[in-house]
């Protein structure tokens, strides 16, 4: 996994909604194999950076550089208000669809899929629960759901948003344990969080976001209390209605 895990290169990116950016100028590089988290206040554009990885937005102006990775290596939890679980679909079934890029359609699930599921709804703990309808699971169950999906999707690039809201404690630490293994493993894991204690705890580096880079760097040296200050203030003062600018890059690395 190590020798062909990614390295994202951003280049002056800018990326937003309609002429207008939400997140802008943004340059710097993340390392393969890296854990960083991605914080910043509301609307500091941490979503927004995690679309335009994943494809969802294009960039308004500057380059995104994935490394020669496809959507197929790339593996993204969109923020849960996004997800739709009215679809009436069972929690082996949801987690299956992990698999799909590999097998095609649910209906070529042969005995070892099955078994890959099963695994992985082991390792989150919810084997009992596999028959039933995902509309009718609690929010931290259905966390585990989504987090045994990526476990089978085996992506290069993972990217998490806000994976741990509205999430009980216990479940917390259990998916943090699953993003260390995936750390291990030497892929790339990026995570908009919020709880700087988890991020301090947890996380080697972080990128803090006020809809362009305040700092990016060894986590300890990013979440100072004047970074943090700095940030507040430049998201509070973002004109949102802005076209896109032209301006001098900062260059952040790994
Ligand atoms: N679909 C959209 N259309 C227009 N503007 C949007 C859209 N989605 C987000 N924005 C705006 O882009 C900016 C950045 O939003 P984004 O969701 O990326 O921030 P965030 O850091 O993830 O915030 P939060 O912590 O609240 O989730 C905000 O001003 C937001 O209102």
């Amino acid at each position: 996994m190590k020798a062909t895990a990614p390295t994202l290169g951003f280049h002056n990116l800018t990326l937003g909604y309609g002429r207008h950016p939400a997140v802008h100028h943004i340059t710097g590089e993340v390392a393969r194999g890296e854990l960083l988290a991605i914080v910043g206040p509301n609307g500091a554009g941490k979503s927004t950076l995690l679309k335009g990885i994943v494809g969802e937005l294009k960039p308004l102006s500057g380059r995104l550089d994935l490394d020669g990775l496809t959507k197929r290596d790339i593996a993204y939890l969109p923020q849960v208000i996004e997800i739709d679980r009215s679809f009436p679909i069972s929690v082996f079934d949801c987690v299956a669809m992990g698999l799909w890029r590999q097998i095609g359609a649910l209906r070529g699930l042969d005995a070892r899929g099955r078994d890959h599921v099963i695994g992985a709804l082991g390792t989150v703990g919810l084997i009992e629960l596999a028959d039933r309808p995902v509309g009718t699971l609690s929010g931290g169950q259905f966390q585990r759901v989504l987090f045994a999906r990526l476990l089978l999707q085996d992506a290069k690039l993972i990217l998490l948003d806000e994976p741990f809201r509205a999430v009980d404690t216990k479940t917390v630490a259990d998916l943090i344990r699953l993003i260390e293994r995936w750390h291990r493993e030497g892929r790339t894991v990026l995570a908009a969080l919020h709880d700087m204690e988890q991020v301090r705890t947890h996380f080697p580096r972080t990128l803090l976001l006020a809809r362009e880079v305040v700092a990016w760097g060894e986590t300890r040296a990013v979440l100072t209390p004047a970074n943090l200050a700095k940030s507040r203030e430049i998201t509070e003062a973002f004109d949102a209605h802005a076209p896109v600018c032209e301006r001098e890059e900062t260059r952040w690395s790994a």
